[in-house]
Parts: C-alpha cells; sequence; structure tokens
C-alpha cells in the first residue's frame, strides 16, 4: 500500500504496550554475506535481513560470481539463504561456482557496507568494476578504502576527491602485510579490510593514523565474527588489526534480530510512558544496539531483562513519569534515535563523540539540529556532536534526507507531539522495510488499551 508524504506520524492517546520481534541485523548480515563470499564452501545465513543495504549487497556478490540461492527457512521475515563462494579452497566441488563476466557494475544505493566492504572482493576479482550509488552516497568519505586498495597494489580509477564513483580493476591476488589507514571518517574502513584480510597472501596488519577511531563495538563485530570462523585476529594493541592468511570456515548461522532499529520501538516507551518487549534479546552480542540497556535507564526508563519459560531472555523497557536528559558519548549509530528522545526530555543533553556521522546517510548533526529547532526546540551542533535544551515543541514538516534514522527519530518525537509529518518514511526501507505497518500496530495497542480502559 502507497504511503502518505509526508507520513503523518502517529501521536497515541496513551501508553503503547506492545511485544516484538525485529527483522536481522544488517551489520550481522552484511558481514556474513561478505565472510560467505569470502569463506572455504557453501555457507548458510538463517533468517538474514531483507532491506534495501542487504539486497544491494546481495546483487553487488552475485555481480561478483557468488551464487546466493534462497531456500526456505524458519525467520519471520524471509528465507534462508545459502551463498556459494567463488574465492573457494580446491577442496570444494567447484560445480557450484559461476564463471566470472569480467566486468560489471556495483550499486552501492546509499549503503555504507556495500560501498567500503564490497570493493576488497571486486579487488579480488579479476575484471573491470564499477561502484557508483545514489547521488547522496557521492559524499559519503569512500578515501581510505582506496588507499588502502592502492596501498596493497590494487589500480582504481576514478574516485576523485575520495568519493564514489570508481573504477576497481581486479587481479587474481593480493599480497597483503601492513597498510596505514585514518579511520577517524568511519570504522567501516577498518572492517572492510579486515573482512577481506584472510585471502591475502601475507595477510593484513592494519594501523590507523589520525583522530579518534569512531564505532568501536563495530569493529569488535568484525573481529569476532572473523574469530568465530577460525581467523586469527589480533587487535591486542591499540589502534593495530592484524588478520592472518589462512583460510575462512564455511557457516551456518542464525543472524540476531536488529538491536540498533530495536532503538526506536524501545524509544516509544519512553515517549508514551509504556512498556514495551522485544522478544529473545541475545544473551550475548557485539552489536552496538545492546548499548539501549545502558543508556535508556538514563533517560529515565526501567530496563529488565526477563528470562523465558523455555531458555532466553526478553527485554522489556517501561518509560518514567518524564524523560531525563542525559550525557552520552560514543552513540554510533544509536545517536539519531537518542537525539529525537532527548528532544523531549526535560533536562539538558549532549550527545559527543559523533562526528563523523557527518559522514553519514546525511550530516546527520546538521539535520538533527535543523528538524528539532524547526518544531520550536533547542538544539545546536558541537565540534563532535550535538547539544539539546529543553523546549517545547509543536507539530510541523520534520525533512528525513533520505536517511533511515532520521525518520524514526522523527515518528519517535512525534509520539510526543501531535501532528508532526514525516518526509519520506519509505526510506526506512534501507535497513528496516516493515517499519511503518510495525509502527502502527505499536500505536494500535495505545489506542486498544486507552479504549479497552475507558470502556
Ligand atoms: O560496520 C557496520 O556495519 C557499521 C558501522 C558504523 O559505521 P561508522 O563507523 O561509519 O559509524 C555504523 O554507524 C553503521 O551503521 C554500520
Ligand atoms: C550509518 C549507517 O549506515 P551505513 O551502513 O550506510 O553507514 C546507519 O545505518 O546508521
Amino acid at each position: 500500500m502507497a504511503l502518505p508524504d509526508p507520513w503523518p506520524a502517529p501521536t497515541p492517546l496513551g501508553p503503547v504496550k506492545v511485544t516484538l520481534t525485529l527483522p536481522g541485523s544488517k551489520s550481522l548480515t552484511a558481514r556474513y554475506f561478505m565472510l560467505g563470499a569470502f569463506a572455504a564452501g557453501p555457507s548458510r545465513l538463517r533468517a538474514p535481513l531483507y532491506a534495501r543495504d542487504t539486497r544491494l549487497m546481495m546483487n553487488a556478490l552475485r555481480t561478483l560470481g557468488v551464487r546466493i540461492e534462497e531456500v526456505p527457512g524458519s525467520g519471520s521475515y524471509g528465507p534462508d539463504l545459502v551463498i556459494f563462494p567463488r574465492l573457494a579452497s580446491s577442496d570444494y566441488d567447484d560445480a557450484a561456482r559461476v564463471p566470472l563476466a569480467g566486468s560489471g557494475t556495483i550499486d552501492c544505493g546509499l549503503a555504507g557496507t556495500v560501498m567500503r566492504f564490497v570493493p576488497f572482493l571486486a579487488a579480488l576479482t579479476p575484471g573491470e568494476w564499477t561502484f557508483d550509488g545514489d547521488p547522496a552516497a557521492r559524499l559519503r568519505p569512500m578515501g581510505p578504502i582506496l588507499d588502502t586498495l592502492r596501498a596493497l597494489g590494487v589500480e582504481i580509477r576514478g574516485g576523485e576527491n575520495g568519493m564514489l564513483p570508481f573504477t576497481i580493476i581486479g587481479q587474481e591476488t593480493i599480497a597483503g602485510g601492513p597498510v596505514t589507514i585514518d579511520a577517524s571518517g568511519s570504522s567501516q574502513f577498518i572492517s572492510a579490510a579486515m573482512l577481506a584480510g584472510a585471502h591475502f597472501s601475507k595477510g593484513l596488519k592494519l594501523t590507523h593514523e589520525g583522530h579518534k577511531v569512531p564505532s568501536a563495538d563495530h569493529i569488535r563485530m568484525t573481529s569476532e565474527a572473523l574469530r568465530g570462523l577460525g581467523v586469527r585476529v589480533d587487535d591486542s594493541k591499540t589502534l593495530t588489526w592484524a588478520v592472518s592468511p589462512g583460510n575462512i570456515d564455511a557457516f551456518d548461522i542464525e543472524i540476531e534480530q536488529d538491536l540498533s532499529n530495536a532503538g526506536p520501538f524501545l524509544a516509544a516507551a519512553l515517549a508514551t510512558h509504556g512498556t514495551v518487549t522485544i522478544e529473545r534479546w541475545p544473551a550475548e552480542t557485539t552489536q552496538v544496539g545492546d548499548r539501549w540497556r545502558e543508556y535508556l535507564p538514563q533517560l529515565g526508563a526501567t530496563v529488565t531483562l526477563v528470562p523465558r519459560p523455555r531458555g532466553g531472555q526478553d527485554l522489556v523497557v517501561t518509560g518514567g513519569e518524564t524523560i531525563t536528559g542525559a550525557d552520552i558519548a560514543d552513540s554510533s549509530e544509536l545517536a539519531p534515535t537518542l537525539a529525537g528522545l532527548l528532544a523531549l526530555a526535560d533536562s539538558p543533553s549532549r550527545l559527543t563523540g559523533i562526528a563523523h556521522l557527518r559522514g553519514h546517510e546525511t550530516d546527520r548533526l546538521q539535520a538533527l539540529v535543523t528538524e528539532i529547532n524547526r518544531l520550536g526546540g533547542n538544539a545546536r551542533e558541537l565540534e563532535d556532536g550535538i547539544e539539546i535544551i529543553p523546549a517545547p515543541l509543536h507539530g510541523g514538516v520534520w525533512e528525513s534526507y533520505e536517511d533511515h534514522r532520521m525518520a524514526t527519530a522523527g515518528a519517535v518525537v512525534g509520539l510526543a507531539v501531535p501532528e508532526v509529518s514525516v518526509v519520506d518514511i519509505a526510506t526506512t526501507s534501507k535497513t528496516l522495510p516493515q517499519f511503518p505497518e510495525l509502527w502502527d500496530r505499536v500505536v494500535a495497542t495505545a489506542a486498544a488499551t486507552n479504549r479497552g480502559s475507558a470502556e
């Protein structure tokens, strides 16, 4: 069904009370796609994320000769996938391998994971591979990826100003070894090289030189994923990541639900003083979204892990009477949702350590400040983040700048502020195509509760 644009963000009549399970993690799906392409044999991805970013990655891998087949699975949001690697070890029956076309174009959309991770597979695929994406993707930093590949001996055409578009001339092998990288613009520069490093003859030793590296959780996710598949990773020295050469084990892995995308739904508990339960919260995870358990209590919510009768645990978040302002550092991709909530807080807040959000889907610091202030708020940019001072908000239009997390932040504000309408809510399809329908479900629980209690 076509969605209205702008989309009137629903303001529930009372507290929401809902239990949800979300689709798979974008970051884990992207990593296991790459690892499946590099693995020593066919791998199975259970409950992967089906969204624009991961479909673009699937198409990109297929262009580079990786066969990916859908098989029935038990996930609620789509089939499982079997990935047949192209760079497989010789003991794997190569009947499944797809011959290479020798050249092709890869559409990165606006996906950081596609534009940063996939070039390393292209570099190991003989042929000419052109990378491009949405107009907004041509503004996202790519220089350190191109510099790293060039330092590894890979020829690249284009990529002027360190941005898309560019053409990678793929080769049979890459020797690897030590490389210096400036990863202050994105942790994805490091993750991208690490995911391929085991395939370089001498492995890879990356050393960062520059300002602070952001999103440390995402780099840890990469190290742990590699280790889990038998790759030796040494990240014991600060700002150095070494990946030993060797096989990447084939795998059969279930993707955890996306805990970052759980954020706006958990935020609904705070914004409506209700209760939101996310079923089967992982007991251990490398997802940055596990930090909701640390952040939301600072904003006045009660956060509990409740054991499930047959094992596992649910995360239950109940909003307090008000939302308390907070100072939070290094919240990475959780920052837009936090900012939406903190715009509703009754004391000042600062989100810091997120200067690199200026190079995300849009300049998120500028976008958040502009949209909060447009609704009567009082936000300003800091050198490395934003500050929000309490101010009464009114309805109005919330621009989303083709940024899924800006769109969902607008929806969060709309829970407490009537008559907010979000431009291009469909942009949530980047990582969560089901967002509008799940949001309606959440809001409907408040209406139902209220009608119930009124009767
Ligand atoms: O590796 C990943 O999957 C990601 C790393 C982070 O990138 P930055 O380091 O650019 O923030 C994060 O914000 C992005 O959404 C996903
Ligand atoms: C920064 C993000 O995405 P990307 O993977 O495109 O960098 C994000 O999802 O918040």
